[in-house]
């Protein structure tokens, strides 16, 4: 795809002020958002949608994440304001990962339509995965001008003022899961995004015992759970952490658990172990979360991982009959709605493990990269974090090594 553009640098300010930039995000930058969104998103704002927002991952002892967000944050702002010729003047107001799956759509509408989002006037919605192998559906479409459709494909950003120049609908998504990193800009400083995420993180990591720590805490159990009805009781629905790991292959099993124990946020916040078919790695993962981000990355990295020579010092035990029952138990309680589950998330390609074959030594050598990975975000976390609360502004800080 050109770059599609009408701007409003022209004289006669353009009708419907928007960009389409193609190539936007390099295919690792889109990866590693689609790894992050994966392994810590929460139920959405709207039925069938899936979000992973900043402050969420600060939340969960997560916040080193929020790096690889950085340096994309600060090319989209500086973009918008070079096309929208308001250079310096604007403040991101929210950034946030956001899914969609099977049955999910919007209608025509502006971006600033409610009373509490006058604030936004400006978005740049940039495509994780791509339209037709990752999902079906969900075109954007624009109500005037041109372009009148847009085709997500990884890496593609469009930008356009959140007014009524841009009335914009999503077609509802009828397979897969359509993944977006959605940013809003303002003018207004009172809603600068960064100002709350720094007080946030100044908070979570000097008051916090966690703070030397890099493993995920789970959120509120409501946040995972996903039922067609978002007000019904656990009834019917599952837990999408669960559901993430049930759709790769992967059955977990809680070694504290028994076969009466029925109480969800007692459950999602106990060790773990990893299953897969009737065998069991002898490792213990501090809780779900935790084992999910390590089998993401080992979707995400793992053709990388299989070159390092590493030593196996992980156990598989094969599963007895008795094992058996009780993950079977833990699952009516965590998932009681198997065919729910496949519909929202169903992979269209089979590429669902990037495209690997798995095999446990994968797995192990994912533990430790895993490891390293969030070692070195973190890090970077507690460099950068004096000089973000000295200006109240998240920005890539060049520190001499
Ligand atoms: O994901 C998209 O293409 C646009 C989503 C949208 O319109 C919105 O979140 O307001
Ligand atoms: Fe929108």
């Amino acid at each position: 795809m050109s770059e599609v553009c009408c701007g409003s640098q022209h004289p006669h300010p353009h009708p419907h002020p928007r960009l389409i930039l193609p190539n936007f995000l390099s295919p690792q930058e889109c990866e590693e958002l689609q790894f992050i969104h994966k392994s810590s998103s929460t139920v959405g704002y709207r039925p069938n949608v899936f979000s992973t927002t900043l402050s969420h991952l600060i939340a969960t002892n997560s916040c080193h994440f929020l790096i690889p967000f950085i340096p994309i944050r600060e090319r989209l702002k500086d973009k918008v304001e070079e096309f929208f010729s308001c250079e310096y003047e604007l403040f991101i107001e929210f950034t946030a990962l956001i899914s969609w799956s099977r049955g999910s759509s919007i209608g025509w509408h502006t971006d600033d339509n409610r009373p509490y989002l006058k604030q936004r006037h400006f978005a740049a919605v940039c495509y994780l995965n791509n339209y037709a192998k990752d999902f079906n559906g969900g075109l954007f479409r624009f109500q005037d001008g041109d372009p009148v459709s847009i085709m997500p494909r990884a890496g593609d950003v469009v930008m356009y003022t959140a007014d009524q120049r841009n009335i914009h609908s999503v077609d509802e998504i009828t397979d897969g899961e359509r993944l977006t990193l959605t940013l809003w800009f303002t003018r207004d400083g009172s809603h600068d995004e960064d100002v709350k995420l720094v007080s946030l993180l100044s908070h979570h990591l000097l008051h916090n015992d966690m703070a030397a720590s890099y493993l995920p805490v789970p959120a509120s159990t409501h946040m995972y759970w996903f039922s067609q009805d978002q007000a019904s009781s656990y009834q019917f629905g599952f837990n999408i952490c669960w559901a993430r790991l049930h759709i790769l292959g992967y059955d977990i099993s809680i070694s504290q658990h028994s076969t009466c124990d029925s109480d969800v946020s007692e459950l999602i916040v106990k060790p773990v172990k990893l299953v897969r078919g009737d065998e069991l790695l002898d490792h213990e993962f501090v809780n779900i979360l935790h084992a999910l981000q390590v089998i993401h990355f080992y979707c995400w990295q793992g053709s990388a991982l299989k070159t390092k020579a590493l030593d196996m010092d992980m156990k598989l035990l094969k599963l007895s009959d008795e094992h058996r029952e009780k993950i079977n138990s833990l699952k009516s309680v965590l998932m009681n709605d198997e065919d729910l589950v496949l519909k929202v998330f169903r992979s269209v390609s089979l590429e669902e493990n990037g495209g690997i074959c798995f095999d446990w030594m994968g797995i192990v050598a994912a533990t430790s990269a895993w490891e390293d990975y969030v070692t070195k975000l973190s890090k970077q976390i507690h460099l950068q974090l004096p000089y973000w609360r000295m200006h109240e502004s998240i920005y890539m800080v060049q520190l001499d090594e």
